[in-house]
């Protein structure tokens, strides 16, 4: 009855009073609920229409309640999601001391971690305080070095299976495809065959079991908001509790069978995969203490796959959408990715040289940043600036905000163009945080920047596309940015 009444009233309270000492105002919250609704209500009327034509301003339509609250309340307010308490912050020094000073002692809520607990469990992106920092060590190496640049065969080999789908799409007579249907078929292919090489078919069908029960929790937490409710023998719980039974059994399969094979000495190691990896890991570890077991390991196969595989879909989605709609921006790639290439398949060594490519890639990601908040929630009383941040606040970064500020980027902020990634040092880790910064940031970052270039690179060479006139831009958030009805674009194969 105690943690229930200070859950619902007396933190809350607390919190309320600490920040509006300290001059930090928000929208008034409404009993229990907080600015739900008030926040339902922006976004559905900012997003009720699509937008009129391809235009990047975007953050009135995403996130109209922080452009409201914002300009009523200044750069710092609180609003409430419920019972919580989030304070927004834009400043880049308090987002900088806060996602790298304070790594450890700011993390993911556990509201966050039960919403996710389903599909990911206890994985690196939902980890804290010292289980996080065991898991990063074990997955880093993972990232980094020979081993990133050992997956460039498998991501060419997948983008060429994706293109040849292309060409006979348009050999059957279609010019006009959806390229993120494509995109997210070569992503999840290019992240199954990282992290379970030869045992690739079940990886691909755990996956899909991993979709559905993103989806399926998606759903239950809005329609089973009361207390308890995950006991429930309901539909969604039943579904929930078969498909996550169907994979963990998929994934013991699979990480029994190469133990197997290396007790009765047909293999000397469990693979070379990300699955491999982190199994070798556990075994040399087992001395350590860190109790690193099978349940742990299932976890970051499918965080890996959760985190990795819809961010850089999106990302190359984009991507495209921003090259077909600007085709001069796409002519300069098109040259310098034959230039570099000359008529070679992108390898390790083309891609550092890859420059203008990479600068559209990072004006995508300003422009339509995949996670567009980054949100932590304090441990403990932490000082944050001139701020004294309580215990149990969350602090909320609007990274599509932050990425589309006219008093950072200038006047056209709101503009296509790659050139400020040449011209203009932009600071990465405080401007410019499309994968966070800090201890916490993303550890597959490298890997996908090798992936958006192979893929572009290749496709680029291969077709010239135009966006489509039935293309509606209407991006919307459900967790990252999505086009709502998709990417049509024309393609037209071009003459080696
Ligand atoms: C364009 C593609 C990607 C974007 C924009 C992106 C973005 C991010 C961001 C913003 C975070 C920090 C989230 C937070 O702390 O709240 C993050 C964390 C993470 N990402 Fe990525 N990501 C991408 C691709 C990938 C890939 C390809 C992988 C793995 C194969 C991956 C694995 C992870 C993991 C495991 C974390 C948690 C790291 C930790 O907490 O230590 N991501 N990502």
């Amino acid at each position: 009855a105690y943690d229930t009444l200070s859950c619902y009233f007396l933190t809350p309270r607390r919190i309320r009073k600490i920040m509006a000492k300290q001059g930090v105002r928000g929208p008034k919250p409404r009993p229990l609920i907080g600015n739900i609704l008030d926040v339902a209500s922006f976004l559905s009327q900012s997003t009720s229409k699509d937008m009129d034509h391809i235009t990047h301003d975007t953050v009135n339509r995403l996130l109209p309640h922080y452009v409201a609250w914002s300009r009523q309340y200044g750069k710092r307010f609180i609003f409430w999601n419920g019972v919580e308490p989030r304070l927004c912050i834009t400043e880049p020094e308090l987002i900088k001391e806060l996602l790298t000073k304070y790594s450890s002692k700011a993390g993911k809520s556990w509201l966050q971690r039960e919403g996710t607990k389903h599909f990911i469990g206890r994985g690196l992106l939902m980890a804290n305080g010292s289980d996080w920092h065991h898991q990063r060590h074990i997955a880093a190496p993972a990232f980094m070095g020979e081993r990133l640049k050992s997956y460039a065969g498998l991501m060419v080999e997948c983008t060429k299976k994706m293109l040849q789908s292309l060409q006979n799409a348009v050999e059957s007579g279609r010019s006009e495809v959806e390229i993120g249907e494509y995109m997210t078929r070569v992503s999840a292919d290019i992240i199954s065959r990282a992290e379970f090489d030869s045992s690739y078919e079940k990886g691909k069908r755990i996956f899909h079991l991993l979709t559905e029960l993103q989806s399926l929790c998606h759903q239950a937490t809005r329609h089973l908001c009361l207390p308890g409710s995950r006991f429930f023998p309901s539909n969604y719980n039943r579904q929930i509790k078969s498909k996550k039974m169907e994979m963990d059994k998929l994934l013991l399969e699979i990480i029994q069978s190469r133990k197997d094979c290396v007790e009765i000495g047909r293999s000397s190691s469990y693979g070379n995969d990300l699955l491999g990896m982190l199994v070798n890991e556990m075994e040399s570890r087992r001395s350590d203490g860190f109790n690193i077991n099978l349940q742990l390991i299932m976890d970051e196969c499918k965080t890996f796959f959760f985190a990795g595989h819809e961010t850089t879909a999106l990302l190359l989605t984009w991507t495209v959408m921003l090259l077909a709609s600007n085709p001069s921006w796409q002519e300069k790639v098109r040259a310098e990715v034959n230039e570099v290439c000359n008529g070679e398949t992108p390898s390790i060594d083309h891609l550092s040289k890859f420059n203008l490519l990479n600068m559209v890639i990072n004006e995508s990601l300003r422009l339509y940043p995949p996670a567009t908040l980054l949100p932590r929630m304090a441990f403990e009383d932490i000082k944050l600036g001139d701020l004294h941040i309580p215990k149990g606040l969350q602090i909320w970064i609007p990274v599509l905000a932050i990425h589309h500020s006219e008093e950072i980027w200038g006047k056209d902020a709101n503009e296509f163009n790659p050139d400020r990634f040449a011209s203009r040092p932009f600071a990465p880790g405080r401007h410019f945080i499309p994968f966070a910064t800090g201890p916490r940031n993303c550890i597959g970052q490298s890997f996908a920047r090798m992936e958006a270039k192979i893929i572009l690179a290749m496709l680029i060479s291969r077709f010239s596309f135009q966006i489509s006139d039935g293309y509606r831009h209407a991006p919307v958030v459900v967790l990252t940015i999505k086009p709502k009805y998709g990417v049509q674009v024309y393609l037209k194969p071009l003459i080696s």
